[in-house]
């Protein structure tokens, strides 16, 4: 899976957010203390109760936020202000009404450099791109219709298509499949599966579904709330490529279980993440 022994491609020290002056001076932070390495190609998951700071944690990745302290290296270089280098997909797809699904995967080839500048050139070859991903997703004679012709799981898939159509080393998944129905949810599990089994990009995704993390994850990390902070590390050494069958299975289960139970001590007992650190081995 992920190489080994070699700098992290995604590398936090010790990173803490405040969102404005006043609550910093307050020492109010949305998420304290992460310490997080992801390594080259590493498919990694997030999950916390509502409000713990896992969106928060995806803007200091995205570098749409600034750390208040501590330092973000991604691919060896320091964070300092939104990142090109990665696709990102949420729950909801906000593909743009007057353009078709092809014109929509397009998107970030007319925005981001080097494309932008050889855009027009190069549109055949890009749109030959555009429609083999399309193609990849299950949207193959859908090219030429507009949003509100596509369901909402092929909008997801679209806007899957539209984060990778630059190719980027990393790819951001905040819920992207949370308002989807289970079975379009598995078979998007599935489609990703694939995606970055042949591409090899790196994956945080951010999600409520643990069986959703646990399926596609390498490692799954819980995050605590008041502040935010990462409390359990969880290797996921399942099999690869997974099947969906694995879902069904004792193992399988109790690791979701286990996660569970986790969220469910963070929730119900209100520990406090200080307390729940030093609980956990990380
Ligand atoms: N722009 C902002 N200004 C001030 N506080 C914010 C802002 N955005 C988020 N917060 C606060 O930061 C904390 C973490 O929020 P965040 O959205 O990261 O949580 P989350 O884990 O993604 O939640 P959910 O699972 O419900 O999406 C919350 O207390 C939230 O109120």
């Amino acid at each position: 899976m992920a190489a080994t022994g070699a700098a992290p491609f995604v590398d936090f020290q010790d990173v803490w957010l405040a969102y404005n002056e006043e609550l910093l001076a307050q020492n109010h932070f949305a998420v304290e203390a992460i310490d997080l390495q992801v390594q080259r190609g590493e498919f990694i998951a997030i999950v916390g109760p509502s409000g713990c700071g896992k969106s928060t944690f995806m803007k200091l990745t995205t570098g749409l936020k600034m750390p208040s302290m501590g330092k973000i290296r991604i691919d060896g270089q320091p964070v300092t202000g939104p990142l090109k280098i990665s696709g990102m997909a949420f729950q909801a797809p906000s593909l743009l009404p007057w353009r078709t699904t092809v014109d929509n995967v397009l998107l970030p080839l007319e925005i981001v450099e080097p494309y932008r500048s050889s855009f027009k050139a190069r549109r055949k070859e890009y749109v030959e791109r555009a429609r083999k991903l399309l193609q990849k997703v299950g949207l193959a004679g859908y090219e030429d219709k507009f949003p509100w012709q596509l369901s909402g799981g092929m909008q997801q898939r679209a806007s899957i298509c539209r984060a990778l159509i630059h190719e980027p080393k990393m790819l951001l998944l905040d819920e992207p499949f949370g308002a989807l129905d289970a079975f379009t949810r598995e078979e998007l599990w599935c489609i990703l599966r694939d995606l970055w089994t042949e591409q090899k990009f790196n994956v945080i995704l951010v999600t409520h579904d643990l069986r959703e993390s646990v399926f596609l994850a390498d490692t799954v990390y819980v995050m605590s709330k008041s502040p935010g902070r990462f409390v359990v590390k969880r290797e996921i050494a399942l099999p690869r490529p997974r099947e969906l069958e694995l879902t069904y299975t004792k193992e399988f289960t109790d690791i979701v279980l286990e996660l569970r139970g986790h969220i469910g001590a963070i929730r119900n007992t209100g520990i406090s993440a200080a307390a729940t650190a030093a609980a956990v081995a990380s």
